[in-house]
């Protein structure tokens, strides 16, 4: 009988072209600029990739999407079996068949899938954090995870690859670097979100940090812009680039074959903390972003990076 459903469930499930194709689509709807990245990869890295962000998306669609408020802790206990089953090699819907598929073809490991839903129960449950510390945790989690999972992808440099002194630098799985950059791209997503996750009723700026600028919730959920606001800012944007600067330590370990698209990505999503402080540090009102023009203006200096860095 479960034998009968599971082959009625594959029959009626998409191609494994069609899956990677509505994979495709998802992610060149939701994030333009992590979609703008992949297309400058080799097919079989790009496609993987997208696989896995609709993954991510989806997960996150739980605590942030239409449907949020109807989910509990057991709709995430639900959503880790789909996962195994995902890693068991059954998938369950059309967006799962390609995921199965990239998990045949690169060396990727549950943990940090597990981590991500992790994440996210946080966010069911917390709409505060008091230190950098517990806010660290929640982007490793919810972001420093994409980071682990798109390196089994990517790959690293074979040692053929890379100059001998790499190696002495101890380079080989740029694993801390590859979470930095996820952590990165969260802490500039969570500056440049402030005023909607206020709308919310949510704060992930760490409450002892508004303290030591004077600056309260109150002010905070009244988008107050003033001098602390502004210092407190500058103090956030600057430890976000330090994210930033360890990532791109760890690039040249890369499969040279993708560190053009990290760097694009790391180039893009940066610029953002640019946009911001462009905007006097108000963004409550506006939504820093960056411009096609500029971003485009993006890809050579990253493709010259990518070269000689
Ligand atoms: C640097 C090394 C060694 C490896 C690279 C490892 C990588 C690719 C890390 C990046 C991880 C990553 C893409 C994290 C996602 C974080 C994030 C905040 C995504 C935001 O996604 P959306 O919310 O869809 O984006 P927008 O809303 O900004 O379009």
């Amino acid at each position: 009988m479960l034998q009968l459903s599971k082959s009625l469930r594959m029959r009626t499930l998409a191609s494994l072209e069609d899956s990677y194709e509505l994979c495709r689509q998802i992610t060149a709807e939701y994030s333009k600029t992590f979609y703008m990245g992949t297309q400058l990869m080799p097919f079989a890295k790009r496609r993987a990739i997208w696989a896995i962000y609709v993954w991510c998306r989806r997960t996150d669609e739980w605590v942030d999407g239409p449907l949020a408020s109807s989910t509990t802790a057991e709709t995430l206990d639900h959503w880790e079996k789909h996962l195994e089953s995902i890693f068991a090699g059954d998938p369950i819907d059309d967006e799962d068949v390609a995921l199965v598929d990239t998990l045949s073809q690169f060396p990727l490991d549950i943990q940090p899938f597990r981590d991500m839903i992790a994440g996210q129960r946080m966010d069911l449950y917390r709409s505060r954090y008091e230190t950098f510390e517990e806010l660290k945790l929640y982007c490793y989690r919810v972001a420093g995870t994409v980071g682990l999972m798109s390196m089994a992808v990517m790959g690293v440099a074979q040692s053929d690859q890379k100059a001998p002194w790499d190696q002495e630098q101890g380079f080989d799985i740029p694993t801390e670097e590859a979470i930095a950059l996820g952590i990165a791209n969260q802490l500039t997503n969570i500056l440049r979100d402030v005023g909607e996750d206020a709308r919310r009723g949510r704060i992930y700026l760490p409450l002892e940090e508004l303290a030591l600028f004077n600056y309260t919730q109150d002010d905070l959920l009244n988008g107050v812009v003033d001098d602390r606001w502004r210092e407190l800012m500058r103090f956030q944007i600057q430890r976000a680039r330090k994210y930033y600067t360890q990532a791109e330590r760890g690039i040249r370990a890369l499969s040279p074959d993708i560190r053009w698209p990290v760097w694009s990505a790391l180039l893009l999503y940066s610029k953002i903390l640019n946009e911001i402080e462009r905007n006097q540090y108000d963004v409550f009102s506006k939504r820093a972003y960056v411009p096609t023009r500029r971003k485009l203006l993006c890809l050579p200096v990253a493709l010259l990076r990518s070269k000689v860095l």
